[in-house]
């Protein structure tokens, strides 16, 4: 069963209730999102392998670890994805970013895919899938099958905001991916929402409601 890391760091956990806030306008709402997801890239990138190498420092030869040439990929799911990757790559700045385009038929809650653009040799990376929310469950799940399909078998999860729904619908489907996550919040309302959550990631980002 794969991994759930809450990454509950009172930084995070700060800047969340802004993002959670109603009165918080799309400006300062993709700061935030940016910021928090700078943070969280910190916690995920824990388990990257180091080797040694020898540096001369002004006063002497010494050795040193630097992370060794691990390919990492940053895949958001669009659109709400978008908004954590530039706070990622602010840390990872040698990730690839490939973008997978999805989004939730309202009537259905299924995932429907209209983009796909990855880097091509996506399945020598380790990915860091990026969506601010995971509700059902169904778009995260729909992107690491197809990840998965390219031959990819590295893959972690990384949401601002989990419904206990969509973290067993991941862990059910994809038991080798860990997720992690700022909260894990109550649960989903009759139109499949995060309660409390912080209302559609993707439209807040972008000031479409
Ligand atoms: O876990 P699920 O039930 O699949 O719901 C989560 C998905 O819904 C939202 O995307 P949305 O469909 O609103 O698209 P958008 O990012 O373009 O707004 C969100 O960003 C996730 O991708
Ligand atoms: O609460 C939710 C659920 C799905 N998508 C969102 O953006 N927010
Ligand atoms: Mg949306």
């Amino acid at each position: 069963m794969g991994k759930v890391i809450v990454l509950d760091h009172p930084l995070i956990k700060h800047k969340l209730t802004f993002i959670r806030d109603k009165n918080t306008g799309s400006k300062e709402f993709r700061e935030l999102v940016k910021e928090v997801s700078m943070l969280m890239a910190y916690e995920v990138t824990r388990d990257l392998p180091l080797e040694e190498i020898e540096i001369e420092t002004p006063i002497t030869t010494t050795k040193g670890q630097i992370i060794s040439g691990k390919k990492l990929g940053l895949i958001p799911i669009l659109r709400a994805g978008l908004g954590m990757v530039d706070g990622m790559l602010s840390i990872l700045p040698a990730a690839k970013v490939g973008h997978i385009g999805l989004y939730r038929d309202p009537e259905t809650l299924k995932p429907v895919e209209y983009y796909c653009k990855l880097p091509y040799d996506i399945e020598e990376r380790e990915l860091i899938l990026l969506d601010p929310m995971l509700a059902t469950g169904g778009s995260a799940t729909a992107a690491i099958d197809f990840l998965k399909e390219k031959g990819c078998n590295s893959i972690k999860l990384v949401c601002l905001i989990a419904a206990p729904e969509g973290i067993d619908a991941v862990q059910k489907a994809h038991p080798d991916v860990d997720i992690y996550v700022a909260s894990i919040d109550e649960k989903l309302n009759e139109d499949a929402y995060i309660v409390p959550g912080l209302g559609d990631a993707g439209d807040r980002l972008f000031g479409t409601k």
